[in-house]
């Protein structure tokens, strides 16, 4: 049973300045994050699993607080992704924003954005009252271990480790932190991600708009249980990489009948872009999108033909699975996570 609250109320934790006028649909599953997970558990093959989506009318942004400081603790490919696309709504000016890291090997992009960078993760969680933790998931715990005692409960904690799961998060964090688990991908680069997040025991659904009005202009942004967090690494996290090797398997094709390099590269480009636009603006299936392709007796259907004997569904299938499983699986290692030394 659904519950529409619009909120116009002023919001505690950014001292009354912050003037939400939005619109959350509630279900009574949304309430409890055990009670999403095992719903979602239970019928992940049930399209009816979809309404635990937590929707925001993204017509309705946010107005951004004047005391939002946002950081970011790691300055890598995925921070950089973020730290661009949300200061491309031009809500949050880029003085707002902090980076640190323990090299300055990252710091430039950031300072051509008018970013502020440190090497001191303290400073960010000091000077910063959003900050997402954007390490590798190995040195998540150590990283959260030394900015732990300058958390507070005005704090709002948003972690993008792959694995890394809530629960290891505010074991980490003092008692009643504010905590969200993001699952973002390379595209925010260039404000066509597809981003996915839950709350912790502490995020209020005011935590969560906030976080995805910020993330708007980042690209697709959903909210929902965090089993499927680790689903969204595999399909989308790690599902870039596996479009890159197909695009570049496209390509190559091209290549080997005779094709220039640069002209074959430059239009399975185009070609997965174009495919990916209609497929998401159009609101058609695949399979029906592809059909559309197929003539009868054609050049198409004897590609298709070839890439079925070649097993590329399944094995776009078990991708997906396997970097789900390790994702599941880092999480379910907290000490190997700390522990290991990669990079
Ligand atoms: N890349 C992707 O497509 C995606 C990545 N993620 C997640 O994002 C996180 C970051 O990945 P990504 O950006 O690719 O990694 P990168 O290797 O590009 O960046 C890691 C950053 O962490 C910094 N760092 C290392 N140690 C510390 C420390 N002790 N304190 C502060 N910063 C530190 C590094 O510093 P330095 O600059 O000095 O090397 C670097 O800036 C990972 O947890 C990953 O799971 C999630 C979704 C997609
Ligand atoms: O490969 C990884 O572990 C990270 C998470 C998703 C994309 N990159």
């Amino acid at each position: 049973m659904a519950a529409i609250m619009d909120e116009s109320e002023t919001w505690n934790r950014w001292h009354g300045t912050l003037q939400p006028t939005i619109s959350i649909t509630l279900h009574e599953a949304e309430t409890d994050n055990s009670e999403q997970e095992a719903a979602a558990a239970q019928s992940l093959q049930d399209n009816s699993t979809l309404d635990l989506i937590i929707k925001t009318d993204p017509e309705t942004p946010l107005e951004m607080d004047s005391n939002l400081r946002i950081g970011f603790i790691g300055a890598g490919n995925m921070a950089y992704g973020i730290a661009k696309g949300l200061l491309q709504s031009g809500d949050v000016p880029p003085t707002s924003v902090k980076v640190s890291a323990p090299s300055a090997r990252n710091f430039v992009r950031f300072q051509e954005l008018g970013v502020a960078v440190t090497h001191s993760n303290e400073e960010v969680i000091h000077s910063c009252n959003l900050v997402f933790v954007a390490v590798k998931p190995h040195l998540v715990a150590a990283v959260l271990g030394v900015i732990t005692k300058y958390v507070t409960q005005k704090h709002i904690i948003v972690s993008v480790a792959a694995g890394v799961t809530l629960v290891t998060l505010e074991g980490l964090l003092p008692t009643g932190s504010v905590v969200l688990r993001l699952m973002p991908n390379l595209p925010c680069l260039v404000q066509q991600g597809a981003l996915l997040f839950s709350r912790g025991t502490h995020a209020q659904p005011e935590d969560g708009a906030l976080l995805r009005s910020l993330l708007q202009p980042c690209g697709l942004v959903e909210e929902g249980p965090e089993a499927w967090i680790d689903i969204h690494t595999g399909l989308s996290g790690s599902g870039v990489a596996f479009v890159y090797l197909f695009a570049e398997a496209l390509a190559e094709g091209a290549v080997k009948m005779g094709m220039p390099s640069a002209l074959a590269h430059s239009i399975a480009a185009q070609t997965v872009l174009g495919a990916g636009q209609l497929l998401r603006d159009s609101g058609k299936h695949p399979a029906q999108l592809r059909s559309e392709v197929c003539t009868p007796g054609g050049t198409t259907i004897f590609g298709l033909h070839a890439m079925e004997q070649g097993g590329v569904r399944a094995a776009t299938m078990t991708a997906v699975e396997i970097a789900t499983e390790r994702a599941r699986d880092l999480g379910r290692k907290p000490s190997h996570i700390a522990t290991d030394n990669r990079k």
